[in-house]
């Protein structure tokens, strides 16, 4: 038995497949995070298991007892499960101390720890029309921890927030994990807030799921060009381009498609073990440069981080076999 088991669940609205199939485990502190394209079903996904929408059909099991759905419950949810939806609202008006004590059920010191590690104790005597998005996010949060759940599931909690905000809510849902014991997954479509939070990524397209696993695995190993393309930039390869990479290094195509990481491309006058390509434009990023080059076959992006390249350039492309991967 896992901390959360999502065993066959399917969601159908007005004829429509919004969930296919879906089953996934998760284990009590790893963090999960949820991606896909808008529409994939992530929000839905999240809300079966909260227990606010009736699946079709399938089971959650939560600590081992049923999630039961929002038809067989006057108030829907689960205790133990807390839900922060993308829309949660706060009323309007009334000081943040009111709102959160409303809702508290911790002792006087267990709620000035948590409202210390949400970073929002500076705020108590604000009102709610007084507050940043970002702070009241984090008060909505204090206001869900408040009734000590197990589980928070988060609905896209960094689309919205600048640099700042952001990084004070990463901070946030570090400390809640560690201080506070609780398992957080999230959906989030932002590669650079998933790959380094997440212990572990559940990937949705149309409903269907199309991978779990561990953010390297996923990034380097992606189960097709939907998932790879999530994550980041990447060079998929014709037939003739994979052919000719793969009679290089000696490796076995089985009739894929050659997938490589733009940082996985080495440019350099080195012909040995390399194809010839010409330089076709260079990008400035900030931290790398972004430099299309034709080749006999495609036209590939390698990431670099020195830019000694002009366009017109001759440059031979290397890459490092056991860094491709096949879909
Ligand atoms: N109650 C509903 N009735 C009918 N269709 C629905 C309902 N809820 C969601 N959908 C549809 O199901 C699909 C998945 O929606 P969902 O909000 O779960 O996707 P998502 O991946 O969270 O998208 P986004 O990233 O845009 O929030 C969408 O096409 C949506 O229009």
């Amino acid at each position: 038995m896992s901390f959360l088991d999502v065993t066959g669940i399917s969601v159908e609205e007005a004829g429509k497949t919004i969930l296919k199939n879906i089953s996934f485990t998760q284990e009590e502190f790893r963090k999960v995070a949820v991606a896909g394209e808008t529409g994939a079903g992530k929000s839905t996904l999240l809300k079966v298991i909260a227990g606010l929408v009736e699946p079709t059909t399938g089971s959650i099991l939560f600590e081992g007892e049923r999630v039961i759905g929002p038809a067989d419950k006057l108030v829907p949810g689960h205790p133990g499960i807390a839900y922060l939806s993308q829309h949660f609202e706060l009323p309007h008006s009334l000081r943040v101390e009111q709102v959160l004590k409303y809702a508290n059920a911790l002792s006087g010191e267990g709620a000035d720890f948590l409202y210390e590690i949400c970073r929002i104790d500076h705020l108590l005597s604000r009102r709610t029309n007084q507050l940043s998005g970002g702070e009241r996010q984090r008060i909505a949060l204090a206001r869900l921890l408040s009734t000590s759940p197990r589980l928070l599931l988060l609905d896209e909690p960094f689309s919205n927030l600048d640099t700042a905000h952001k990084s004070i809510l990463k901070e946030v849902l570090r400390d809640i994990s560690e201080a506070l014991d609780i398992t957080c997954t999230l959906i989030s479509h932002d590669p650079h807030d998933t790959l380094s939070w997440a212990d572990e990524l559940v990937v949705l397209k149309d409903g269907e799921l199309q991978q779990q696993g561990t953010p390297e695995q996923v990034y380097r190993q992606p189960a097709n060009e939907y998932t790879a393309a999530l994550f980041g930039g990447y060079n998929l390869l014709s037939d003739e381009g994979t052919s000719a990479f793969a009679t290089l290094y000696n490796l076995k195509p089985e009739g894929k498609s050659m997938l490589v990481r733009p940082e996985r491309l080495k440019l350099s006058a080195e012909s040995n073990k390399a194809l010839p390509g010409e330089v076709n434009s260079i990008h400035f990023f900030g931290s790398f440069y972004e430099v299309e080059v034709q080749l006999p076959h495609d036209v590939v992006k390698a990431k670099v981080w020195d830019n000694g390249f002009r366009a017109g350039d001759a440059v031979q492309v290397s890459l490092e076999p056991e860094s491709v991967w096949f879909v």
